[in-house]
């Protein structure tokens, strides 16, 4: 394990902290954009621009993409983007498709830790609706699903998720900041049960249980 920094950065996550400094150059740049890509996703929800505009966004993206393409190396330094397993702050930040800073798929969900909880806070735009005026349910387990594996992970020998049940109990209101909160109830063997709440102000949207399971993650990795 000592000359195996895949190993080591997932041991290593149980004493992670969410850095708080600000991005600077290129990586600042990439949250930019993904940023402003959101913007265009939550847009095309309910957009009134006419067929002329749309295509020549269209172009523009497309010549953008196209550049952006041309510079891509195929190197995946950590093969994960979920919190629990990239180990790497940086890489888990901005890959992670619910809380990547540098993904546009990503809401974002920004996590904290408080004790022996996690805390992931969200507010979903209009690109996540599911019911009228509501989050996707899907949407929800995503993120219950990082949450609770980042509760997990703290435990120092983190798994992938084995099960995850949610009881969906009020519909999650999209434009209003949501919370989610989880913490590992149980070790028994591999198997780490943990658990979770979604609250709007004080309602209680959803809850969930996850067991992950305990494995050698570098195995994936080859
Ligand atoms: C580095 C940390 C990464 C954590 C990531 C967290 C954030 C997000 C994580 C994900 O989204 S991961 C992606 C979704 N999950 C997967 O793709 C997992 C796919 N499934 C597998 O790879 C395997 O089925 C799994 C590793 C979960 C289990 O296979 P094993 O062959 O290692 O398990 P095994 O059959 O030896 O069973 C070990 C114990 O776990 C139990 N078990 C196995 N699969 C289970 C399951 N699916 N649910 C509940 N329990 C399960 C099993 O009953 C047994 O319990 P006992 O020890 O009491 O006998």
């Amino acid at each position: 394990m000592s000359d195996d920094p895949f190993g080591q950065s997932i041991a290593s996550l149980a004493n992670w902290v969410p850095p708080d400094e600000p991005p600077t150059g290129q990586r600042a740049a990439l949250h930019r954009l993904a940023a402003a890509m959101r913007i265009v996703a939550e847009a095309l929800t309910d957009m009134q621009a006419d067929e002329a505009d749309l295509l020549a966004a269209a172009e523009a993206m497309e010549q953008f993409g196209a550049r952006l393409e041309a510079t891509r190396t195929g190197h995946r330094p950590w093969g994960f983007a979920e919190s629990a397993p990239a180990g790497d702050a940086r890489a888990m930040f901005d890959r992670s498709p619910v809380i990547g800073l540098g993904n546009p798929v990503a809401p974002p969900l920004r996590m904290e830790i408080d004790g022996d909880r996690i805390v992931g806070r969200a507010t979903f735009g209009a690109q996540y609706e599911g019911p009228p005026g509501h989050v996707h349910g899907g949407i929800i387990a995503a993120a219950f699903d990082e949450v609770l594996g980042m509760a997990q992970a703290r435990t120092g020998r983190p798994g992938m998720t084995g099960t995850l049940t949610i009881r969906y109990r009020r519909p999650t209101p999209l434009h209003t900041e949501v919370v989610f909160e989880a913490r590992v109830d149980r070790v028994e063997g591999r198997k780490i049960f943990a658990a979770g709440t979604l609250h709007a102000g004080e309602t209680l949207c959803a809850e969930a249980e996850g067991i992950f399971i305990s494995v050698d993650f570098s195995r994936l990795t080859r």
